[in-house]
């Protein structure tokens, strides 16, 4: 557990998404691995991570209800903001900081990313408090090739990262930030924050920290658990 002594710390973990490319009726951040639904999973490895860290999730606006009976259900009482999401992670984004009070440092986290391991978590506040901002990422290991199926050409993979979650800055750079127009050169929270011209600070990631998009990846994930306890 990081303490954090008189400094204080804040996620966001933006569930406000429908999981299209998942493909099932209810979002996947509601769906059951090992037990508990994704999103408990997410929500817990930052509340054991971090000591006191304030906690606001962001849901789709129209499964507000499906999480109050998720809660009561599995008597779920890790405390937390809630508010909804926007038509992309942008807005939900946006949504999630408003709810944050004054604090040094905040996370921004994907709902379906359940298995970041505490110590990334600790890792990458404690790099965003030296450093401002703190991204991690994995070096790209399959050879890439750029164009469509008949005409393409091999690029380089040296120097290119895979960029995961949880994305830690500097509250008054990230707040700043958000209030920009939305662009959809907006992928992620640091190209948000770069767009001001602050810089960003990269660590590494790690395979575990998977974000569920498809419905294979929830069986990774179930497979990562079950390894973890064996
Ligand atoms: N408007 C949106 C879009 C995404 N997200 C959240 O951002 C995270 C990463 O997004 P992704 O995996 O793309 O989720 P979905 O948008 O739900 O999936 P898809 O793109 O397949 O529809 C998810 O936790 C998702 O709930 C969000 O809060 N609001
Ligand atoms: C934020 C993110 O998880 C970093 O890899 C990713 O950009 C989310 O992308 P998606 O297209 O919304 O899944």
């Amino acid at each position: 557990m990081l303490k954090t002594i008189e400094s204080k710390y804040g996620v966001v973990i933006v569930a406000g998404g429908s999981g299209k490319r998942f493909g099932n009726e209810i979002p996947k951040q509601f769906l059951t691995l090992n037990q508990y639904p994704v999103l408990m999973h997410t929500i817990r490895q930052f509340s054991q991570s971090i000591e006191k860290i304030e906690i606001a999730v962001v849901l789709p606006e129209n499964h507000h209800e499906t999480w109050k009976r998720l809660c009561a259900a599995y008597d779920f009482n890790i405390p937390h903001h809630i508010s909804s999401g926007g038509t992309e992670r942008f807005y939900s984004v946006k949504n999630g900081l408003e709810k944050i009070a004054d604090c040094e440092l905040i996370g921004i986290h994907d709902g379906v990313r359940p298995l970041t391991p505490h110590k990334l978590i600790q890792q990458c506040f404690e790099s965003a408090g030296r450093h401002g901002s703190c991204v991690p990422v994995m070096p790209v290991t399959d050879s890439l090739r750029k164009g469509n199926y008949q005409q393409n050409k091999p690029i380089s993979r040296e120097n290119l990262y895979r960029v995961q979650t949880p994305q830690v800055f500097r509250q008054n750079w990230i707040i700043k930030a958000y209030e920009q127009e939305f662009d959809p050169a907006f992928t992620d929270d640091a190209t948000v924050l770069e767009k001001l011209g602050y810089p960003v600070f990269l660590t590494d990631g790690t395979e575990k920290n998977i974000k569920i998009t498809k419905p294979e990846d929830l069986n990774l994930a179930a497979f990562y658990l079950k390894e973890q306890h064996t």
